[in-house]
Order: C-alpha cells, then sequence, then structure tokens
C-alpha cells in the first residue's frame, strides 16, 4: 500500500488537479486513511500532527476505526491535535452536532490530551462563534495572517455533498466569497441549522487535503466538480500542498 504518494513536485493542486485513489469499498476506505494518518503521524517532527476533521457520515467509519483496538493505542495522540473543518450551530450534545459524533465515535475510546482537541464554539451569534474560532487558531499557530510554507493544517478531512458544498461552504452562501478570515458561517437554504466553517483560504493553508467520499449516490457529483469543473463550492477547493480523492469503488465509478 503506497500511503507516501510521491509528490511529483507539482505543489498546491485543485479539486481538478489531485490525485484520485479509489479503493474497493468503504471498509478499504478507512483502512487506507487510518494507515495514511497513523504514517503522517509517526512522519512528523517538527510539531503535532494537526488534523481539521469532516463532519458528516462518511468520515465516521474512520472515526470509528481511529478509535477501535486496532489504532486507539497505536496513534501518537500526544502529537495530534484535531480541530474541526465545520460545525452545526447546535449543543455539542446534539446528535447534529459534528463533535458529538465525533466524541461517539472517537474521542470516548482514545487517551488524548484534552488541550489537543478543539471544538468549533456554538453560539447564538454565529459571527462572534467565528472570530473565537479564529482567535484560538491564530494564539495556537502565533501569526494573525495566514502564511504559505506555514499551512495551519497537515491534513484536512473534506466531505463532498450530493449538492457540491464542503464542510460548510454551501452554493450561494456569502461565506464563498471571504479571502481573508480563517472561519466564518453560512446558512444554508436548505439546512435546519446555521454553520461555522472553515473558509478557502484556511482549507488551502494545509499541506493534504482528502476528500473522502463515498457510495455511489457521489459518482456523478464527483465526475461534474473534479472532471468537469462545474462551479460548485467544492471545485474552487485548493491547497498548498497536495490533494486527493480517496473514493470507494461505488462513488469512484469506472
Ligand atoms: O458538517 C457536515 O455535514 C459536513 O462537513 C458536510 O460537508 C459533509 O461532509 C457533506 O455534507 C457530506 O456528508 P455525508 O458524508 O453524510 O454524505
Amino acid at each position: 500500500m503506497n500511503d507516501k504518494i510521491e509528490n511529483t513536485g507539482e505543489k498546491g493542486h485543485t479539486a481538478q488537479t489531485g490525485y484520485v485513489l479509489v479503493l474497493s469499498d468503504a471498509t478499504a476506505q478507512a483502512d487506507y486513511l487510518a494507515s495514511s494518518i497513523l504514517h503522517h503521524a509517526e512522519e512528523k517532527q517538527d510539531g503535532p500532527l494537526c488534523i481539521a476533521l469532516s463532519g458528516g457520515s462518511t468520515p465516521k467509519r474512520l472515526y470509528e476505526l481511529l478509535g477501535s483496538s486496532e489504532y486507539a493505542d497505536r496513534m501518537p495522540w500526544h502529537k495530534i491535535h484535531l480541530f474541526f473543518g465545520d460545525e452545526r450551530m447546535v449543543s455539542h450534545t446534539d446528535a447534529d452536532s459534528n463533535f458529538h459524533m465525533v466524541k461517539e465515535a472517537l474521542l470516548k475510546h482514545i487517551d488524548i490530551p484534552f488541550r489537543n482537541v478543539h471544538p468549533m464554539p456554538v453560539l447564538e451569534d454565529p459571527v462572534k462563534a467565528a472570530e473565537i474560532y479564529q482567535a484560538e487558531l491564530q494564539e495556537i499557530y502565533g501569526f494573525e495572517t495566514l502564511q504559505k510554507g506555514k499551512p495551519l493544517f497537515d491534513i484536512v478531512l473534506l466531505g463532498l455533498g450530493a449538492d457540491g458544498h464542503t464542510a460548510s461552504l454551501f452554493p450561494g452562501t456569502p461565506v464563498l466569497q471571504e479571502q481573508e478570515k480563517w472561519v466564518s458561517w453560512s446558512q444554508p437554504s436548505d439546512a435546519p441549522h446555521q454553520r461555522l466553517t472553515l473558509t478557502y483560504p484556511a482549507i488551502a493553508s494545509s499541506r493534504f487535503v482528502m476528500f473522502v467520499v463515498s457510495g455511489d449516490s457521489k459518482t456523478q457529483i464527483i465526475r461534474e466538480v473534479r472532471d468537469e469543473n462545474k462551479p460548485y463550492p467544492s471545485a474552487a477547493i485548493t491547497t498548498e500542498g497536495e490533494l486527493h480523492w480517496i473514493l470507494d469503488r461505488a462513488a469512484g465509478g469506472e
């Protein structure tokens, strides 16, 4: 298993130029991702491995695997920091909360220092919540302006919605135009909750962006985003590092 894809020197991938890896099924996809994250955590020497977690249902299998007896005690959790790519503005105990999903699938089962887990705050005012999270990131990294070569995240995990959204970058929302802030908010038209989300520049400040997509319901949208570059929010995702589409065969199609 080549979990260290040699970089062709082609730094700075887009959603269209990233690598595609198709695994046989969702279990193999989770296995690949877990072993890849372990590899990156073991390799990283100049500080903690910083991962921005995706919400939604697809990555739950990965989180459960990382929290299972197969990985929980192998991962160097003391040198891993977990952030969130987006969050629903609901209580962290609400079943719709991404933090709740990650806590049930992963955090309850691993020995990770409390200070290494960075949930997005939930407030009545999403603008204030976004400002607080951005301030936390700026405090952690020690800079207030994104710097090429000093990516915020080693790995950003992203899902893909049937409408082409990713994180909480939804079609037609003002956050798609945000090029300065690291964290902002959105109110998707067809979703019940306001959301917090990393912005395009914050996601681009990464060594690896991994789109984790499974199921044949996503085959067409992947094709439209990656191959046809249709103007969906996910099609505008870039990274200063490498972008990987980690798909199961159902999503990857032929
Ligand atoms: O908070 C969220 O829901 C995610 O950040 C969102 O962007 C998700 O990744 C996609 O909607 C795909 O969701 P599924 O994995 O459930 O298809």
